[in-house]
């Protein structure tokens, strides 16, 4: 294990049986009908590969960055859209992945600015889910595991940048984010 993580909190054997499970029911969900898979940069890329994998049906994919403004615990949930998607979502059946939802606020501008480009559907699935952080309502639509207010690193996630190559679910030690 890395030097800088406490323990394990979502093993790889878990993150992979909860693919599955979730390939199953998204792919049983959208059968028949033309699926965009949308991830969000950078995190739920991890997460992305492995997901579209585990799907049965076809889809498309495409990818937005976003960028909210200062500290997360003080967002006012402005997104500011780094990268946009690169085609019309009109019609479509859109699932929009991310890693993890904390404050809500990412997901619920990115729900709203992507319902009012007219799309068939907008659902949310995301890996991990912090509901004791919430600060504005989402619905997630697939949920992988609700985890504690605990930062976590690993599978695509990150502490300033870094961690996102390690391959399960830590916990970060404390002394990594309290120190300078
Ligand atoms: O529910 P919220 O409080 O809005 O937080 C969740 C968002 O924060 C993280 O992204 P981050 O901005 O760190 O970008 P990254 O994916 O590139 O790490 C995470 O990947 C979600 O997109
Ligand atoms: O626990 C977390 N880890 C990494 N990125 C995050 N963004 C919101 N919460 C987290
Ligand atoms: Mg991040």
């Amino acid at each position: 294990m890395h030097q800088d993580v406490e323990k394990v909190l979502v093993s790889l054997e878990a993150i992979k049986q909860k693919i599955s499970e979730l390939g199953s029911v998204i792919s049983s969900d959208y059968t028949g009908k033309n699926l965009l898979v949308v991830g969000i940069l950078k995190g739920a890329m991890v997460f992305m590969s492995d997901l579209i994998r585990s799907l049965s049906v076809d889809v498309q994919i495409d990818f937005m960055a976003v960028s909210s403004y200062g500290a997360s615990s003080q967002s006012t949930g402005v997104v500011r859209i780094l990268k946009d998607l690169e085609q019309t979502i009109e019609g479509k059946h859109v699932l929009i992945v991310e890693d993890i939802v904390d404050t809500g606020l990412t997901l619920n501008y990115l729900q709203e600015i992507l319902k009012a480009r007219g799309p068939a559907s907008v659902r949310i699935c995301t890996l991990l889910d912090k509901p004791s952080r919430r600060e504005v309502d989402v619905a997630i639509d697939y949920n992988g595991f609700s985890i504690p207010d605990e930062f976590v690193v690993g599978y695509g996630l990150d502490y300033n940048e870094k961690y996102r190559n390690l391959p399960e679910i830590y916990i970060l030690k404390k002394e990594v984010y309290a120190k300078k």
